[in-house]
């Protein structure tokens, strides 16, 4: 389980985090949301030590952070870091040299999911493609937990079929993913719970199945609540 305690961040004498708390699951889809400039993506390079918090706790499986985090997260960023230069099997071959937790065969599986060659350079890929390779590089290290920054961002609608789809494949099973986003529509059916943002603090924190069987609304329904005061 990754634990967020009350997580407080600021940039300067802007306070972005005022106290965030919430839980991921393994084996669960939890879908952060939040309009811009929240702080979504903060908590995620919180959660992967890659920036510093003011206050408060992040465990990983009940252990604070520290150099072994990351042979336990991944973390899928909206951008791509690799050189642009680079083909796509460079960027494999490279990920393959830096993390032990490397599964080639699980690479080479979602190559073909998402129907990349391996010879395009990253400086000639689409967005939606884009996208997809940094799903590849990300998917494809064993490890427990996946964190997703925008995963649909600007990405046309078949291109977000196809990434939605990976929702529902055994490349996500048992492992606990956290996702940002704010179209939520195209997994929206897929998420498991629902943790909404706003000014700082999680507003809401919810079972999406639960809220739509039990009170008959949808995440989008809630998130006009909360977001159109
Ligand atoms: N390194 C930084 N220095 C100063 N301010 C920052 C820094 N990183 C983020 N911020 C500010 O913190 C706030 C939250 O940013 P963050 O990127 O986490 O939001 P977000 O919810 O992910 O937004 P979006 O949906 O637009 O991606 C923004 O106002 C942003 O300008």
């Amino acid at each position: 389980m990754i634990e967020v305690i009350e997580v407080e961040k600021r940039f300067g004498r802007k306070q972005i985090l005022k106290g965030v708390s919430f839980t991921a699951n393994k084996g669960e889809i939890t879908c952060l949301i939040g309009i811009n400039g929240v702080g979504k993506t903060t908590i995620l390079n919180a959660i992967m030590a890659l920036t510093p918090i003011n206050n408060g706790q992040i465990l990983i499986d009940g252990k604070p952070l520290d150099k072994h985090s990351f042979e336990k997260i991944t973390f899928i960023p909206d951008a791509i870091t690799m050189l642009p230069q680079m083909k796509i099997v460079e960027a494999m071959e490279f990920m393959n040299d830096f993390y032990t937790c490397w599964n080639q065969k699980r690479a080479t599986e979602i190559l073909g999911f998402f129907r990349l060659n391996l010879n395009d350079r990253i400086s000639s890929l689409s967005k939606g493609n884009t996208a997809k390779v940094n799903l590849l590089l990300g998917l494809a290290l064993d490890v427990d937990y996946v964190l997703m920054d925008e995963p649909f961002s600007g990405i046309d609608m078949f291109s977000r079929e196809e990434i939605a789809n990976v929702f529902t494949s055994h490349l996500i099973e048992n492992r606990g993913v956290i996702i940002t986003t704010h179209e939520v529509g195209d997994i929206e059916h897929l998420i498991d719970k629902v943790v909404l943002l706003d000014n700082g603090v999680v507003t809401k924190e919810f079972s999406a199945e639960e809220k739509r069987e039990n009170e008959g609304k949808s995440v989008i329904d809630v998130m006009r609540e909360v977001y159109q005061r």
